[in-house]
């Protein structure tokens, strides 16, 4: 038994809650539960536990970088009781006995239910469709099917993948990224910055064009679409109009492409580059502005840890991807909450409850009410972090954030009622 105490429910002011057996059975003013252990969250807000559509935990192939074991740790560190693992592991999971194995590695390590991400085409080529319906219908059970890294850029692939998860409610989450127009050495903004460092231009329009030909196909097949790490404001309102039109799109925005802007490219610092890449302060305002309206609807890290001989390179050739898990909360809460963008209540639409109900994940992102499981973040809103990158449950250091300082940060983690992390480390 867990006795949390005077935690701030957001909208239901400071309440006691005892949770039973991992779910919660009791919400009110609670004096005291024999045998239960005593969590003090006085001035904390509790959340229910963040989920993430979009990690990368590197194992099966690249365990230098990350494992499922160290990156559960940095997720729940960052508050995190759920994150989808993306497919773009070495073999890549596109059978159902690879996405079963994630599953198990998750299970086996226990700190955060490890959700696979299927692959959308074989070994990620783009050609030929994986075993969608078997890895639906496996022990893994996956629902959310990304070639992240990747393009599903074939249009008929696309169409047929959009009918065939249509079936069982599946959702395809397209890296958004036109191979023609951003090859892949593209890796700056394409702009007069680009053009003065030399650097290989990756234009808005490249991911516009995508979203804009996806939704379509999403009308045509009556199929859901998500959208992964948004990251310029056409292609924000791209995904207005189709909303508006009914067609089932959501749409994710990361961290950084919330506040990192592609000047930042200027000391030629591998460490930023992302793809998609870091885009103007004219971006960044419209994702903000999109995430507090509902048009976007999920913060999701892209947390994309690398080895340090492979990020520590020229730029043009160093690998692309950011760590996330850790300050993704602390990113939200200093950007989105301090101004006045998103309340609490917001945050936990776009980092639990929304993401939640894009992978079908039926036991995260509910309200913590009685009945319902004990998953829940306790967020200290006033507490100043100061990030970094040596403190860390990552194997890598590729951490943007180093040295920035912000308000608002992860207290503790609880999964099914135990405790995972608390204050930055593994319970
Ligand atoms: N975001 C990145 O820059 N890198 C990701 C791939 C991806 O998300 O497209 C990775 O796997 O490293
Ligand atoms: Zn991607
Ligand atoms: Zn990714």
């Amino acid at each position: 038994m867990l006795l949390v105490k005077g935690a701030d429910l957001v909208g239901a002011g400071a309440q006691d809650l005892l949770v039973t057996d991992g779910v919660i059975t009791e919400v009110g003013s609670i004096a005291s539960a024999k045998g239960a252990d005593v969590l003090d969250a006085d001035g904390l807000v509790a959340l229910p536990g963040l989920v993430d559509l979009h990690t990368h935990l590197r194992e099966p192939g690249r365990e230098d970088a990350e494992t499922i074991e160290s990156g559960s740790g940095a997720a729940a560190v960052g508050g995190y009781t759920a994150v989808l693992a993306m497919a773009n592991t070495s073999p890549v999971t596109d059978t159902a006995e690879a996405a079963e194995r994630i599953l198990d590695l998750g299970r086996a390590t226990g700190l955060v239910d490890v959700v696979p991400v299927g692959a959308v085409t074989k070994g990620l080529e783009g050609a030929e469709l994986a075993e969608l319906g078997l890895m639906h219908r496996s022990r893994a059970g996956v629902t959310v099917f990304s070639d992240d890294g990747k393009c599903v850029y074939d249009a008929r692939v696309m169409r047929r993948a959009l009918e065939y998860v249509r079936a069982f409610g599946g959702v395809v989450s397209q890296h958004a990224q036109d191979p023609h127009l951003a090859g892949p050495q593209a890796c700056a903004h394409e702009g007069e910055l680009s053009g003065r460092l030399g650097l290989p231009g990756w234009p808005g329009v490249a991911e516009e064009s995508i979203v804009a030909r996806d939704v379509m196909l999403a009308r045509h097949t009556g199929s859901r679409v998500h959208v992964a790490h948004v990251s310029t404001a056409a292609t924000v309102e791209v995904v207005r109009w189709a909303k508006a039109q009914g067609i089932d799109v959501t749409a994710e925005v990361t961290p950084h492409h919330l506040v990192l802007t592609t000047d930042l490219l200027t000391g030629y610092d591998p460490v930023y580059k992302v793809n998609p890449p870091l885009r103007p302060q004219s971006d960044v305002d419209a994702l903000r502005a999109a995430l507090a309206d509902g048009t976007l609807d999920a913060v999701a890290t892209d947390h994309a840890p690398h080895a340090r001989h492979d990020k520590e390179h020229a730029f043009v050739d160093a690998a692309f991807g950011m760590l996330g898990l850790e300050t993704a909360l602390s990113v939200v809460s200093d950007v989105m909450v301090r101004s006045d963008l998103l309340d609490w209540a917001g945050v936990a639409r776009v980092m639990s409850a929304n993401p939640a109900r894009i992978a079908g994940l039926t036991g995260h992102g509910r309200p913590l009410a009685v009945g319902e499981p004990a998953n829940l973040t306790l967020v200290d809103p006033d507490a100043t972090v100061t990030v970094d990158r040596s403190a860390s449950m990552s194997l890598s250091r590729n951490n943007p954030w180093h040295g920035r300082t912000m308000r608002g940060a992860v207290h503790a983690t609880v999964l099914r009622g135990r405790l995972t992390a608390q204050k930055g480390a593994v319970a």
